[in-house]
């Protein structure tokens, strides 16, 4: 098994503030990672870092196989891709949902004068359609529905075929319905083997999609505890992690948890 990411005592430092804290973790291929933590425990530095968007300020991290600071990130970009509420603030409201996607083949979020191959229009299509949002592909971007919005931004990270898929909390702002989309469409990336690895932060258990395979549990910008999601996903691990007791239960290949009575 190779590794997709290595990250050694890793650091970030903004000020006095130590947002993580000597963190290590290593994903391989064919993994399926869930990052749990409280508000302000570091997920989102944490998925800057593996995203080649952010240099540790002490640490390695070793990305595709490449080490940060030693390598061009501008090359390892494309390679990974990110899906976050930073990222979708700069699409422009009046761009197609279509220009959308396509536009990660060339890094940029709104259509200039870039002329595009009929295959990249394509592939877009086709990813479009594999989160069943084909129909709205001549809409604007802007005229979307929040949980069309996130499917939307999903296909446009796979679209440069990344080796790495990074989703940062995509199931924020949905209602049911389109929590249970999203969580079975991405389960149905999960189970493909012809997927990117897969890392998802989240807030809530109930949005860990069938299919994911590890999690790491972050506290105060340190892992807590990192594994095998059977092994880890304890309610002893979660109520550590998250400061509270909490239940846990699993069944039907989901998760819930509550607040333990
Ligand atoms: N540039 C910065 N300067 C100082 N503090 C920062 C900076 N960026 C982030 N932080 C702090 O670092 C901590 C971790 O932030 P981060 O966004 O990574 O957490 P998170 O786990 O994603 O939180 P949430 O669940 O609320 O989205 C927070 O307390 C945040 O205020």
């Amino acid at each position: 098994m190779s590794s997709v990411l290595d990250l050694q005592a890793v650091t970030v430092r903004r000020g006095t503030k130590t947002i993580l804290d000597s963190v290590d973790w290593q994903v391989n291929e064919g993994e399926r990672w869930v990052i749990l933590g409280r508000n302000g425990a570091g997920k989102t530095t944490l998925l800057q870092i593996a995203a080649a968007r952010m240099h540790p300020t002490a640490g390695s991290a070793d990305l595709l196989g490449e080490r940060m600071g030693r390598t061009d990130v501008f090359g390892l970009r494309p390679r990974i891709g990110l899906a976050s509420a930073a990222l979708a603030e700069q699409i422009p409201a009046s761009e197609t949902v279509r220009n959308v996607v396509v536009t990660a083949a060339y890094g940029v979020t709104g259509r200039w004068t870039e002329t595009y191959e009929e295959f990249d229009t394509e592939r877009a299509d086709d990813l479009l359609a594999a989160f069943d949002v084909l129909p709205l592909a001549d809409r604007l971007f802007g005229t979307l529905s929040e949980g069309e919005r996130k499917r939307v931004q999903i296909a446009r990270a796979l679209m440069t075929d990344p080796e790495l898929l990074l989703l940062d909390e995509p199931a924020a702002g949905l209602d049911l319905g389109g929590r249970e989309e999203l969580v079975g469409a991405l389960s149905e990336l999960a189970a493909d083997p012809a997927s990117p690895v897969l890392v998802l932060v989240t807030h809530h258990v109930e949005e860990i999609p069938p299919g994911f395979t590890h999690v790491l549990l972050l506290k105060d910008g340190g892992v807590h505890r990192a594994g095998p999601l059977h092994e880890v996903l304890t309610a002893e691990n979660l109520s550590a992690a998250f400061g509270l007791p909490l239940f846990v239960a699993h069944g039907g290949g989901r998760w819930m948890a509550r607040a333990a009575r």
